[in-house]
């Protein structure tokens, strides 16, 4: 059996069945206001119509200044562990994750990209086909929630805007306060609102918010693949049932999956 065919056959943990639709962190703070997958959705899933997306994988890419703790909130989720030790990022590397959502089974493919300088050339080369782009800042250095918008504005070179959702991420929310969190989270909100992008703080020493936020992502991502399969096949209408509207795009993600974790170096 080759690799690629390993993780498919891997049965789906426990711990990530998807039955409920996740909450946002802040409602001030979240692009989708609802609690609960879209009507469409919801019967797709009930007549198990949705398609390819139980065989499709979806591609999120962490970006974000180097030392941020991008390699520590995914090996949190995928690995539950932390690390105290700093080993950058070469280049990128990517964990794969199964879930079973409303009964549907669904992958997503987590690009974990490097911060520093010299390693963007080749970490931008993966930015491409992203579904979902999570940008990382810490919160305990104030500089790099300034350059998150320069993160993003990298991402989105590499994609079509408007066809990724995008999330703004405080992480090492343990080194601060709570009044510091609550202070820095609302200029962090505003930044999110302008980027169209949903805020969550965590902490991947602690775990706090981690898994919650990787549920928030893996179902708002289900929810927009299987809407774009429905989509392309039925007559392009924008309105559908209850007064929501299906985004009219064409875009195919792209699908890699040799392994559960691979890692590229660079230069
Ligand atoms: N206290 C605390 N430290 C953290 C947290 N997350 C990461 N760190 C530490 O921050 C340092 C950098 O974490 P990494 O995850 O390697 O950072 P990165 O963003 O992947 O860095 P690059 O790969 O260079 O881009 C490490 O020493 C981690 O132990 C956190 O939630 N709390
Ligand atoms: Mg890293």
């Amino acid at each position: 059996m080759d690799s690629s065919s390993t993780w498919y056959s891997l049965p789906v943990h426990r711990d990530r069945v998807i039955s409920r639709f996740p909450k946002w962190y802040r409602p001030e703070a979240c692009q989708q206001f609802k609690d609960d997958f879209h009507s469409q959705v919801k019967r797709a899933c009930q007549e198990q119509q949705t398609r390819a997306v139980g065989l499709k994988m979806s591609k999120v890419v962490v970006v974000g200044d180097l030392y941020v703790g991008k390699t520590c909130l995914i090996n949190r989720f995928c690995k539950d562990v932390f690390d105290r030790d700093y080993k950058a990022t070469i280049g990128v590397d990517f964990e794969i994750e199964k879930f079973e959502i409303a009964g549907i089974p669904y992958n997503l493919q987590i690009w974990d990209t490097a911060g520093q300088e010299k390693f963007k050339c080749i970490a931008s080369a993966y930015y491409r086909g992203a579904e979902v782009i999570i940008i990382a800042f810490d919160l305990a250095d104030i500089q790099t929630l300034e350059h998150t918008k320069q993160w993003l504005e990298d991402a989105l070179k590499e994609n079509e805007q408007g066809l990724s959702s995008i999330f703004l991420v405080g992480s090492k929310k343990d080194l601060v306060s709570q009044a510091e969190c609550e202070r820095i989270e609302s200029d962090a909100i505003k930044i999110a609102s302008e980027m169209q992008a949903e805020y969550w703080s965590m902490s991947s020493k602690t775990g706090e918010n981690v898994r919650e936020f990787f549920f928030r992502v893996a179902a708002l991502a289900f929810e927009a693949s299987i809407l774009k399969e429905l989509e392309k096949n039925d007559v392009p209408t924008a309105k559908i049932g209850g007064g929501d509207t299906i985004r009219m795009d064409r875009t195919t993600a792209e699908h890699s999956g040799n392994g559960t974790n691979s890692t590229i170096n660079c230069c």
